[in-house]
């Protein structure tokens, strides 16, 4: 079995998926309401932040999705004791008895996700050391981590690099620094918060990262007394305390999952309303969602999208850091562009290799060139980038049944959409890759009336 099916079926059964694959007789509109939880990457931050605090931590609105499940067994292993569940929504974390793993358990949940990494500020803090197995995640080309491994440096870490990971240490404790990003990376910029908070002076941190789950993450920060300034121009200022408290805090919602299922009703030609999305974090996707022909009505209680009826337009996106249209939306959204009426462009400048997914999609029938070196074009907003890659989209396209492999957790929401859109019966496999990122996607399906069921 390769390492790709063996995750996927890691995932799905930490969330009790009854099998790996589902077999969708596509066509149906998606309609109706499903609930979005807190946002996959702050909650799994927002964990590993309770090993900084001296009290227990409440965390609400939790998902239920397999990446929360991998790094509660990571906390657990490293001594902290969680009550409630992913299931409720509500854990507690209690890291009274924090204490060293053996790098065996930790190489156990290594592929899983790329959360072990930002365990070290807050361990190197509460032990002095601090493991890096082989980290998982999205295979979507190279994901280096020395942003992570020359900030940790700066901090006054020793970083030796064994054959089996990382080990990481602090014989004299960790200083203020400061730190410029060569490019605003999320993780490194959790990184650096996650260390700086309790880090002896004062760390300036330029080209940071600022997207809204980061600006929650500063949030449980400060709740549990951490003293953070976002200043303009990517600026962060942290003054470091010597201690912090447990926090209690509802979760950001998850903006990915809400653009996703945005995207579902699109295709499908149906509407979804989802409860928990909110307008302001999701700005730059509504404008794309709007100037493709989607229409949504923002309420109180969250946001509805749907297919207004008449054609899809084409679009040029290209995606970036945030306010920028976020990589993570391009491949849902994608499979609404294979029905609107002309040529669309997806820039993707984040990651080198986001568009293998589409390879399934032309089987299903689907007009998609991609070209691996980007494409140039007179009109972009931003010059063009080293990992740069283009997906030229010409629609309407019929997409047909197929059977597909789930790649990763975006591609594997686009396959599903595809073979909800398209017509005849598709297969889906790896979906278990869909629940490290979307809580409870069967039971949404269910809802929305797709016609699926497990295969054997
Ligand atoms: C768990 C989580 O929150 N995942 C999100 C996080 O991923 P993640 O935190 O991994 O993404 P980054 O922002 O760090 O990565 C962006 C780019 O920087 C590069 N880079 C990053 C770190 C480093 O040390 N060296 C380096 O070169 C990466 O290879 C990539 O090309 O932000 C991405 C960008 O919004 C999202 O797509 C992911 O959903
Ligand atoms: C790339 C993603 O996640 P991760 O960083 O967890 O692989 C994603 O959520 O689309």
């Amino acid at each position: 079995m390769n390492s790709l099916v063996q995750d996927a079926r890691n995932a799905a059964e930490r969330v009790g998926l009854k099998s790996d694959t589902i077999v969708i007789n596509g066509g149906r509109p998606l309609r109706g309401t499903i609930d979005v939880r807190g946002a996959k990457n702050l909650v799994t931050k927002a964990m590993v932040a309770s090993l900084l605090g001296d009290t227990t931590s409440t965390l609400r609105d939790v998902p239920d999705i397999s990446d929360v499940h991998v790094v509660a067994s990571l906390l657990e292993i490293h001594g902290v004791k969680i009550t409630g569940s992913a299931a409720t929504g509500v854990l507690q974390l209690d890291p009274a008895n924090v204490a060293t793993a053996t790098s065996a358990e930790i190489d156990a949940l290594s592929g899983s996700s790329r959360i072990p990494i930002l365990f070290c500020g807050p361990l190197l803090h509460r032990l002095g050391h601090a493991f890096i197995p082989d980290l998982g995640g999205c295979r979507i080309g190279d994901r280096p981590i020395d942003f992570h491994l020359d900030a940790l440096r700066a901090f006054g870490a020793i970083v030796d690099k064994l054959p089996s990971g990382i080990n990481i240490t602090a014989p004299n404790g960790l200083r203020g620094a400061n730190i410029e990003l060569p490019y605003p990376s999320v993780g490194a910029t959790e990184q650096v918060l996650l260390t700086g908070v309790r880090a002896m002076g004062t760390t300036e941190l330029k080209n940071a990262a600022i997207e809204p789950e980061i600006m929650d993450l500063i949030a449980v920060l400060q709740k549990m007394g951490a003293i953070i300034s976002v200043e303009p121009n990517r600026t962060i200022f942290i003054e470091g305390v010597e201690s912090l408290n447990g926090y209690n805090h509802r979760a950001l919602f998850d903006r990915n999952e809400a653009a996703s299922w945005a995207s579902a009703a699109l295709a499908t030609g149906g509407s979804i309303f989802t409860t928990g999305a909110k307008q302001s974090e999701m700005m730059t996707f509504l404008n794309v969602f709007r100037k493709i022909g989607g229409a949504f009505d923002i309420e109180e209680e969250g946001i509805r999208f749907y297919h207004p009826g008449g054609e899809l337009k084409p679009v040029v996106i290209e995606t970036d850091v945030h306010p920028g249209f976020m990589t993570d939306w391009q491949q849902p959204l994608i499979i609404a562009l294979t029905q609107a009426h002309g040529t669309s462009i997806v820039h993707e400048t984040v990651y080198e290799n986001r568009f293998g997914f589409t390879d399934a999609l032309i089987k299903m029938g689907a007009n998609i060139e991609v070209h691996k070196d980007g494409l140039a074009d007179p009109n972009r907003r931003v010059p063009r980038r080293a990992l740069e890659q283009a997906a030229v989209i010409t629609g309407p396209t019929q997409l047909h049944g197929a059977e597909l492999e789930v790649p990763d957790l975006r591609g594997g929401f686009s396959h599903l959409i595809a073979a909800l859109t398209a017509k005849g019966q598709s297969s889906v496999s790896n979906v278990g890759l869909i629940a490290r990122g979307y809580g409870d996607f069967v039971g949404k399906l269910e809802k929305l009336g797709a016609d699926f069921y497990f295969a054997e």
